[in-house]
């Protein structure tokens, strides 16, 4: 459990988060999002005590992180995959971080196998591709077993192999009851892995939600209609001078209907007895829903 309260982080005259409050609960994945800007790094730097807040607080598993008698046992961190000496092999990078939290050597093994490094765990990291080295951060978060992970941007530089074996890391070490906060700009990838999203914008939480409930809340208004006689009912419709009608054609034999619910288009379809293959309200995407909620909360927007 991750949980802030009144959580705020000034820099000068920018407040990067700004009375934030929420609880992250574990057995699920977390997905954090927001806009460039929106406060999730500093919120995960505070999480893990990598700058002090300016007022609130923030608790892992109910004490303050630095409070911690095993962090590394307590909460795994990826904040910044690029911190690591670039002359090191990662096996000597993940030996050293073991050595000094009082974890066996053969963790090391364990975790470098886990995150596909093997082959490579004795060459120098500075030879490591983007994606080699996110691996290498996601290994070292791994590494003392931690009941809490926080991920920032784990799939940034993966392939897609890469991404898949992200989202299904993430998903079973939540299945075993730890809790996993990720941030990502990836949408898609998001709505695949996250049960629950917490939207920061401009430094405030506008969105706590499951992320079916989150989705649900918006709905692309559109209603796909596949049908051996589609333009018949098409016109049918048009006829009915509906205000906010509007209908696209989907290939041959089908539409897409705006300005009707599913029941209109299927009350019209039995009364001339127009067969239907298809009659489906559309609902929105992971990321319609989000654009939606933080049109305007972007704080760097192209003119
Ligand atoms: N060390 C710092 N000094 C000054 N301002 C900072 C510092 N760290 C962050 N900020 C500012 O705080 C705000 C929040 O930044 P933060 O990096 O937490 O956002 P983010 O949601 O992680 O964004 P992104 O998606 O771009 O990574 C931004 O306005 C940023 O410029």
């Amino acid at each position: 459990m991750i949980e802030a309260r009144g959580l705020t982080k000034q820099y000068g005259s920018t407040t990067a988060v700004d009375d934030v409050s929420f609880s992250i609960a574990p057995g699920q994945v977390t997905g954090f999002l927001g806009p460039n800007g929106a406060g999730k790094s500093t919120s995960m730097r505070l999480m893990v005590g990598l700058d002090r807040p300016t007022s609130g607080t923030v608790t892992v598993n109910g004490a303050k992180y630095a409070d911690t008698a095993a962090p590394l046992a307590e909460v795994g961190a990826l904040l910044d995959a690029k911190g690591v000496h670039p002359g090191r092999s990662a096996r000597s990078h993940l030996r050293a971080l073991a050595a000094t939290h009082g974890i066996p050597d053969t963790r090391v093994s364990e975790v470098l196998e886990q995150t596909g490094l093997s082959a490579v765990a004795n060459r120098r990291v500075g030879g490591y591709s983007l994606g080699m080295g996110q691996r290498l951060g996601i290994a070292a978060a791994l590494l003392g077993d931690p009941q809490i992970l926080i991920l920032d941007e784990p799939v940034n530089g993966l392939d897609p192999d890469g991404v898949l074996w992200v989202r299904q890391l993430l998903r079973h070490l939540a299945s075993e009851g730890r809790t996993v906060l990720l941030s990502s700009h990836l949408m898609s990838e998001m709505a695949q892995t996250a049960d629950h999203v917490i939207v920061l914008g401009r430094g405030r939480v506008v969105a706590d939600a499951p992320i079916a409930e989150f989705i649900g809340g918006v709905r692309s208004g559109s209603v796909t209609v596949r049908s051996p006689q589609a333009t018949k009912l098409a016109s049918l419709l048009m006829n009915s001078h509906r205000e906010g009608a509007v209908l696209e054609p989907l290939g041959d034999e089908g539409f897409s209907a705006r300005g009707f619910t599913a029941a209109d288009i299927g009350s019209v379809a039995a009364a001339y007895q127009i067969e239907l293959h298809e009659l489906s309200p559309q609902t929105a995407s992971l990321e319609e829903a989000y654009l939606e909620l933080t049109r305007g909360e972007v704080e760097y927007t192209a003119s």
